[in-house]
């Protein structure tokens, strides 16, 4: 941790906080500082078993310092309460350290996330172009997707803030700069990253409630990062950031044509010089980029396949849904859909759904998700792809969804077509299972192997 930036936040490993044990830091930014994290030796059998604490130094600033700091926990915090998606990190609880002995932590908000393997930004230093580039920014779409259609704007997409979870899927996180949409646009505190920042906020009208931000920044964000990730390269000319954002500027200008890698994969090409449009009104959404994100990642390598096999196990809390239905399921890959159908004798099989199938579209085109409605500590089935459609909630310790308290009507009489798993507990047998005949056959599937939803389930 060299070199760390001036926010970050020092806390020794084995400090308590909460229910938590802080181990080894797992990553810093400009303003937090997030240590892996595991319950404490008495803690509640129930929490996870691995966390992402976020030290957020909100106790130990200048009255300046600390109102910014505190605006930009406020804005995470807000977001991170209120909106879970399948392509969105989640938030466990947050805690206020209460410690008067330790001055420099005292008053530190910490956000318990649910804990990535890393981020994108490692990966890409490791391989500047990895082979799975397109379906990591196809799973990086549908987070930005699930994120408009909530009614937000990211505010700071970059490789450090996609993570990367143990499944290969991918979360967007850090969203202390994201803003909620109020009609056409958002108020920010600052578009934070200037290599990702469309020219019209690299000098913005700033009033008392912060900058103008619309999605269309997010998308100009996508833009950028798509190109990196295929290239390893950004898209704009120059050996700084200065001088980027001096290209930046003259292509807006007009001055300068926009001339991408000749190293962009075929497909690409046009969906991010829609990305980089020179002005936000050119530019395209996030609904409409989606299925042609989609196709342009096409069979490329995905982050890691999803297992294909059921898993055998199940422990609390398991779903018993008894659904006398085929189920149609695709996994959590955004390029890789597949139909779960049962042989004669029982094997499960798994075929290839056509895209259009997977990824349904209303009139414009546009991808459209529902999984918001799902609440928390829940597992939701629609009766639609991507958490559209009809919904069964299920919580608790149901057994049986057809006698047992939570009945779902239509399910009896109509297919499954996406589920979520938006249980708020990581531990490995939170996984939910589920069954397509009656008498808890055949095998199960876990929601956890399989979330119908891409990148539904943990
Ligand atoms: N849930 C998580 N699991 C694992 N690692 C994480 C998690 N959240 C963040 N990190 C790591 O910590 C780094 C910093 O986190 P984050 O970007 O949230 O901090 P920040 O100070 O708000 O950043 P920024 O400078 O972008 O505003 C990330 O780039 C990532 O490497």
């Amino acid at each position: 941790m060299s070199g760390q930036p001036p926010h970050a936040v020092p806390v020794p490993q084995g400090y308590r906080v909460g229910h938590w044990e802080v181990r080894e830091p797992l990553g810093s930014g400009a303003f937090a500082t997030v240590y892996a994290g595991r319950p404490a030796g008495e803690a509640d059998p129930a929490l996870p078993r691995r966390a992402a604490l976020k030290f957020l130094p909100t106790g130990t600033r200048t009255p300046r310092q600390l109102r910014h700091l505190r605006e930009l926990a406020d804005r995470e915090v807000e977001l991170l309460g209120r909106l879970r998606a399948p392509r969105l990190i989640r938030m466990h609880e947050t805690l206020t350290v209460d410690d008067p002995d330790h001055p420099e932590l005292d008053g530190a908000t910490v956000i318990v996330l649910e804990r990535a393997e890393g981020s994108l930004d490692a990966v890409l230093e490791r391989d500047p172009t990895p082979d799975s580039g397109p379906a990591l920014l196809a799973q990086v779409c549908e987070g930005l997707h699930q994120l408009h259609h909530a009614g937000w704007v990211h505010g700071d997409l970059k490789p450090a803030n996609v993570l990367l979870m143990k499944d290969g899927s991918v979360r967007l996180a850090d969203f202390n700069m994201a803003a909620e949409l109020e009609g056409t646009h958002a108020y920010a505190p600052a578009f934070a990253t200037p290599d990702y920042t469309p020219p019209e906020l690299l000098w913005p009208e700033v009033d008392e409630r912060g900058t103008r931000i619309r999605p269309t920044a997010d998308i100009w964000a996508f833009g950028v990062l798509a190109h990196v990730v295929l290239t390893g390269e950004f898209p704009l000319p120059g050996g700084t950031t200065e001088g980027r954002v001096d290209a930046a500027t003259r292509y807006a200008g007009g001055t300068d044509e926009l001339r991408l890698s000749p190293e962009l994969p075929e497909g690409w090409r046009e969906i991010i010089t829609d990305c980089l449009a020179r002005t936000h009104a050119e530019r395209t959404t996030a609904a409409a980029l989606l299925p042609r994100v989609t196709k342009a990642a096409g069979v490329a390598t995905p982050a890691r396949l999803p297992r294909l096999r059921p898993r055998f196990w199940q422990r609390r809390p398991v779903l018993m849904a008894t659904l006398t239905l085929a189920l149609l399921i695709t996994t959590t890959s955004a390029v890789s859909a597949y139909r779960h159908v049962t042989t004669d004798d029982g094997t499960p099989v798994y075929a290839a759904l056509p895209r259009e199938l997977a990824f349904p579209t209303n009139a414009r085109g546009e991808v459209v998700y529902g999984y918001h409605r799902c609440p928390s500590d829940s597992v939701c089935f629609f009766s639609e792809h991507n958490g559209n459609g009809d919904m069964c909630v299920w919580q608790g310790d149901d057994p049986d969804w057809q006698s047992g308290k939570d009945t779902c009507g239509w399910a009896a009489g109509a297919p499954v077509r996406s589920i979520f798993n938006n249980i708020d507990d990581t531990r490995e047998e939170s996984a939910v299972a589920y069954f397509r005949g009656t008498g808890f056959s055949p095998p199960t599937r876990t929601a956890d192997a399989w979330p119908s939803a891409p990148g539904a389930a943990r």
